[in-house]
């Protein structure tokens, strides 16, 4: 395992940084500013050219994942990127082709005993007994796991269902539990004992708003308490709302990691003018090498802010100067929607 003190992605990464080999996304990304070092120990799951291939296939293709602890992590991906195969890997339940993994303070699979039992996890939806009740259900999962004392077990499954959320619907059969109840079942089962990682497949999918949120909130308490939470998702507002980090795969690449902002940041900024005088407005844009664009209307005009250091108060001065009567000056970042498209190259499925 290399020293991820050289390797620290503070600001966005993108594969063309990462993989200086292949350049097919480069102008996608944003190029990578230095960012603090960070120690190896800073990190609850690091991953070096992690592969597997079906056949000719590669599902994941050489991944340099680094996730910091104490994160909420976004591993987001269009379907069909690779995102469970990665988990499967992380977890142990799938052999890696090729790469290293690394989660808390062991190397996977090698240290899978000292350190899974520190991660919670669900992969493809919980596996529930539909005619036991939830307490049941705990007390099952809880007895196959051969590290823990069934004298303390009731205690154990009561603090789980606590933990979650369910202790009023304790003795209910999990048949009868909404989607999102069951979502939140299957996240008890995975701190029946103290994690330092929680590792949760698309925790969200197929649930109801309602579900969402509960399960949204449940990440969020989770995570205020020090747990690292690495969670997959094909939507972007999903990842928006919970995390602070993301990776983002295309096609069993990582095509960039980093935080929600400096993906923002990566984008090219927007100005909307509003003026009467279109004509000179125009005149103006266009002579400061920017593309104008029209919107169906004679007062207003939009650019993208495509010259490097061309700041939006210094388009509003040359206006001015110009003596275009300006009723409205706006100025924007890139949308997160455009930054995906641009970086998974195709259509991003954004709100579900
Ligand atoms: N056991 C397998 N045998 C062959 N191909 C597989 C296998 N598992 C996954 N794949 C292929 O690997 C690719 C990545 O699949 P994976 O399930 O990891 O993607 P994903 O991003 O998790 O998508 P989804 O959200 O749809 O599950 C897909 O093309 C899939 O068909």
């Amino acid at each position: 395992m290399t020293d991820a003190s050289s390797q620290a992605p503070s600001a966005w990464t993108s594969s063309s940084q990462l993989h200086s080999s292949d350049r097919r996304i480069t102008g996608a990304v944003r190029t990578l500013r230095a960012g603090p070092r960070v120690s190896v120990g800073d990190y609850a799951i690091e991953t070096h050219g992690l592969t597997k291939a079906f056949g000719r296939q590669k599902a994941v293709d050489d991944v340099d994942l680094a996730v910091p602890r104490g994160t909420v992590f976004g591993f987001l991906g269009p379907n069909g990127s690779g995102k469970t195969t990665t988990i499967r890997m992380l977890l142990g339940l799938a052999a890696a082709s090729s790469g290293e993994i690394r989660l808390l303070d062991g190397g996977m699979p090698k240290h899978a005993r000292t350190v899974l039992p520190r991660v919670g996890a669900l992969v493809e939806g919980p596996a529930i007994y539909p005619f036991l009740s939830g307490r049941a259900n705990l007390q099952r999962f809880d007895a196959a796991d051969r590290h823990t004392s069934p004298a303390t077990r009731n205690a154990r499954v009561d603090a789980a269902l606590e933990r979650v959320g369910l202790s009023h619907a304790a003795t209910k059969r999990a048949h009868a539990y909404s989607l999102g109840m069951k979502q939140r079942l299957g996240i008890a089962n995975a701190l029946l004992a103290p994690r330092d990682l929680l590792i949760l497949d698309e925790p969200t999918n197929g649930l109801d708003p309602q579900g969402t949120r509960e399960v949204r909130h449940l990440i969020k308490s989770l995570s205020d308490d020090g747990t690292t939470i690495f969670v997959s998702s094909h939507l972007l507002a999903e990842v928006e709302q919970m995390c602070s980090m993301i990776a983002v795969m295309s096609a069993g690449r990582l095509v960039a990691q980093g935080t929600l902002d400096e993906l923002r940041s990566g984008g090219t900024a927007r100005v909307r003018v509003t003026t009467p005088d279109f004509a000179d407005a125009h005149r103006v844009l266009s002579g400061l090498g920017l593309t104008p664009e029209l919107h169906g209307r004679d007062d207003v005009i939009t650019a993208e802010l495509s010259v490097q250091g061309l700041l939006p108060e210094s388009v509003n001065a040359a206006l001015v100067r110009a003596d275009v009567r300006v009723r409205g000056f706006e100025a924007s970042g890139a949308s997160l929607e455009d930054r995906f498209v641009a970086l998974t190259g195709e259509g991003f499925d954004v709100a579900g």
